[in-house]
């Protein structure tokens, strides 16, 4: 293909993801018109903190400069803390990414913000608010979004009041975003929905996990049901088992008093790796509605026993005394919010099995931890071993077992979104039939050059807006995530299960390799994926063994 030729390809692409942004821009000026009622008001609940100031508002720039914030949206902060409007957007300068010339267009944007100080259980002070918010919009029936940035202990009494006093006026609607943890195991969980039941419709609730925003999180559904490839050997008959990798190298960074409370299967595990389970694992849906999906998701995690404790392996990360890196010698005890004699897990794998005729025997491995030797996330889909012996006297590199390496399917989640597919070749040029591990590589970076990925929260957020429930969490998605995790949480908060230690920078446990082994996972350590583009940023390849784990 001519270089000429290539870019007007890659240049066609650009247009049509222009286009479809073109298109939902339209949909959300729409929206804002269609209902007769012209303004919103975004409130955020918790806006002197850190989800606040990371994520929240820097989105909400993002999708005002990219003009899919309908017009005469006003956005209102609240929090106990006495500050100001310029005290939260100073705070969060630093994630705004504000180019020179978008400064006038955000100046506009900060004109639009305010920020009311009050109580969380106090009903005067939610009147004030409501006050607040019709003389600032001047509209007592705009459409209202609330999105809930708080700790879980206040979202009872905050998720009351909001109701009783914050309601718009008719037609306007409203809808509540409900930050994770849902609970912290099956019964708080379920009274949590209780609660919000008694205040809200489900229509209401946007009960967010921002893994289901991420670009291939939302691909696996394309690329399972729209490619027949795929489709016909997603199945028990052909896939040996599946991985889904979280690696974070970075360890609480003084979350740890959150984070003690719940432990890596509850912070990751039960919400954003079983929400990926979930949809790699699930039966074709009727169609793209919402509700389809979410249908098929709770029947595929219905199909889920609660997983045995001889099917965990967890860990807790201690310094590493050699790193020149003050962060990687601090241990998780060293957190300032963490008791010394925590027991909590910052690392866990878990094995499960789902028992239905698509999926029975078929392990699915869900490993998460923090303070490891890089961040990842992935999907592994590994097929079975290709039958026959027919090449078993050949020379297959360096595979010890001289066996054939197993196919694999690679969904990078991030960072550096990418599919590639692990398969057997012809070792090029040579006589005979030397064989070798390569793949078939949609880097995304390479192939999509220029094309802009919206942040997770972006689509979310912009979901809301849009009314579109697809990539929310549904009650019975979430009561049965927890059915699934909540025995064995119940033994580790027992303390029944051993937590082993790992080094601060470590690939992760071994104990949990040697049981993803011990269920039929095979770790090769003989194919390098080169990631073109961090390998010409950084001439750097990835390591086998970091391949695979
Ligand atoms: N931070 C993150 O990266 C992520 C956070 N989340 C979730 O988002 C929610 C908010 O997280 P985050 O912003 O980190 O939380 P923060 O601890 O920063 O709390 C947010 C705000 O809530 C108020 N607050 C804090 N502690 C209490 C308390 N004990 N009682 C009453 N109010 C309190 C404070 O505001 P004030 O004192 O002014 O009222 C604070 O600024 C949580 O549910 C968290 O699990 C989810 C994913 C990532
Ligand atoms: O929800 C959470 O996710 C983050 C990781 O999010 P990512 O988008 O950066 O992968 C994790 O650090 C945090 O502990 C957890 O609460």
């Amino acid at each position: 293909m001519t270089a000429n030729k290539s870019h007007t390809i890659v240049e066609s692409v650009i247009e049509k993801v222009d286009c479809i942004y073109e298109r939902l821009r339209d949909q959300v000026i729409r929206m804002g018109t269609s209902t007769g009622s012209e303004s919103h008001i975004f409130f955020v609940f918790g806006a002197s903190g850190d989800l606040a100031k990371k994520k929240i508002y820097p989105t909400l720039w993002w999708l005002y400069r990219d003009g899919f914030i309908p017009e005469g949206t006003h956005f209102i902060g609240y929090a106990r803390s006495q500050i100001t409007t310029e005290k939260i957007f100073e705070n969060a300068a630093k994630y705004m990414k504000v180019k020179d010339n978008e400064r006038d267009l955000y100046e506009k944007f900060v004109k639009l913000n305010s920020y009311v100080a009050g109580s969380y259980d106090k009903d005067e002070d939610f009147k004030h608010l409501t006050n607040e918010a019709n003389q600032i919009s001047n509209q007592e029936s705009a459409h209202r979004l609330f999105y809930l940035a708080l700790p879980p202990s206040v979202y009872g009494s905050v998720s009351e009041l909001i109701s009783k006093h914050c309601r718009p006026k008719s037609p306007g609607w409203m809808r509540l975003i409900v930050e994770k943890p849902f609970g912290k195991d099956l019964e708080s969980s379920n009274k949590l929905s209780e609660h919000l039941n008694k205040f809200y419709t489900e229509e209401e609730i946007y009960r967010i996990d921002h893994y289901l925003g991420k670009e291939m999180v939302q691909n696996i559904i394309v690329l399972r049901f729209s490619n027949q490839i795929l489709s016909r050997v997603w199945n028990r008959d052909s896939i040996a088992a599946v991985n889904i990798i979280f690696k974070e190298d970075i360890g609480t960074q003084g979350r740890g008093g959150y984070f003690d409370e719940f432990g890596i299967i509850r912070d990751v595990i039960q919400n954003h790796l079983m929400q990926i389970l979930s949809i790699v694992a699930m039966e074709k849906p009727r169609s793209t509605k919402g509700e389809d999906i979410r249908d098929e998701k709770v029947k595929v995690l219905r199909c889920i026993a609660p997983i045995k404790p001889e099917d965990v392996v967890i860990g807790q990360y201690t310094g590493d005394k050699n790193s020149k890196d003050p962060e990687r010698q601090q241990g998780y005890l060293d957190d300032k919010g963490v008791p010394k004699d925590s027991t909590t897990p910052t690392f866990a794998q878990v094995v499960i099995f789902i028992n239905n005729e698509r999926w029975a025997g078929v392990p699915f491995i869900l490993r998460a931890g923090k303070a490891l030797n890089e961040k990842k996330a992935e999907i592994r889909i590994q097929f079975r071993s290709t039958p026959g012996g027919m090449f078993d006297d050949d020379n297959h590199g360096s595979d010890p077992n001289g066996k054939l390496a197993r196919d694999e399917l690679v969904i990078r989640v991030q960072p550096n979104e990418a599919i590639y597919l692990k398969l057997n070749t012809k070792r090029p040029g040579e006589m005979g039939f030397s064989i070798e591990e390569t793949e078939l590589d949609l880097t995304y970076g390479n192939r999509y050059k220029g094309v802009k990925l919206p942040d997770a929260y972006e689509r979310l957020i912009l979901d809301v807006f849009m009314g579109s429930k697809i990539n929310f969490v549904r009650s019975d998605e979430l009561e049965q995530a927890w059915r699934i995790v909540d025995p064995i949480l119940e033994e580790i908060d027992k303390k029944k299960i051993p937590v082993i230690p790992y080094t601060f920078g470590s690939n992760g446990l071994n104990e949990a390799f040697d049981a993803a082994r011990k269920h039929g996972y095979i770790f090769r350590g003989t194919y390098v994926w080169k990631d073109e583009r961090s390998s010409s940023e950084t001439n750097k390849e990835v390591t086998k063994a970091e391949d695979k784990k």
